[in-house]
């Protein structure tokens, strides 16, 4: 065994072994989100869906808020919404915004295969048309925003209309591999991270942080944040 002290992790495949590892004592088997996995990439889906270990936190954080009702904007295949709608208790909802139709048909197909078709409501077209005419009664408790960057601050907007005061609003890779930090850099994407950064900077309504994640989807990080 090597007892090397030097070991710098410097690559995804690094932190893919980091996550596998920690993944293989904490997350065990999961026929169902690997049949998801599975089904979204025969059907053509990108690969750009949270990781297992980062679906179980958003799981946990739904259970740990006691969320019933959670909005998330992007479905892709449905996998971070199974992780959603596995946490919400009987009687709870999930509501996911998907663009693409065909990505909403795969989702439903693995929301069905998991047995949660009848805890969520795909509902397709463009979030920033969509989000405007959910109703904030009965109010959403938590909310999942992973879906065009560009569209980050008003979606961020919307969610805050309807989650309730003491609700929790995340916002998916709002790190970029550090690129969101360069002011050498700039693409649509990571202007809609600093534009919402600075939607938020000085808003009194929330509080909010943000906490980078490495693993093997690579360098990035979730936004967190509170209603007030
Ligand atoms: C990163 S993927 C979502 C991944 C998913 N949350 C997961 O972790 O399993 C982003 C999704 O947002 C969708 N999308 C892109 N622009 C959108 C828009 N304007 N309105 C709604 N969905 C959009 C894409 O089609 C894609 O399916
Ligand atoms: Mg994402």
């Amino acid at each position: 065994m090597s007892t090397r002290q030097d070991f710098e992790p410097t690559t995804v495949e690094d932190w893919k072994k980091s996550d596998v590892y920690h993944n293989s004592f904490l997350l065990g088997d999961d026929p169902v989100l690997e049949a998801a996995i599975k089904n979204s990439k025969d059907q053509g889906l990108p690969d750009i869906a949270v990781s297992p270990a980062q679906g179980k936190l958003l799981n946990l954080l739904v259970r740990t808020t006691g969320a019933k009702r959670v909005l998330e904007v992007g479905t892709l295949g449905g996998y971070s919404t199974i992780w959603l709608a596995r946490a919400v208790p009987e009687g709870g909802h999930v509501t996911t915004l998907e663009l693409d139709p065909h990505h909403a048909k795969v989702a439903t197909e693995n929301l069905t295969n998991a047995g949660l078709a009848d805890k969520v409501e795909v509902i397709v077209g463009p979030a920033g048309e969509t989000i405007k005419k959910l109703e904030p009664n009965p109010h959403y408790d938590f909310a999942f925003i992973d879906a065009d960057k560009p569209g980050n601050l008003l979606y961020f907007q919307e969610a805050k209309r309807l989650v309730r005061s003491g609700g929790a609003i995340i916002v998916d890779n709002v790190c970029r591999n550090g690129r969101v930090a360069d002011p050498e850099y700039s693409d649509a994407s990571v202007e809609g991270v600093r534009t919402l950064l600075k939607g938020i900077q000085g808003d009194k309504e929330v509080e909010a942080t943000t906490i980078g994640t490495v693993g093997e989807k690579g360098y990035d990080g979730f936004l967190y944040a509170i209603c007030k």
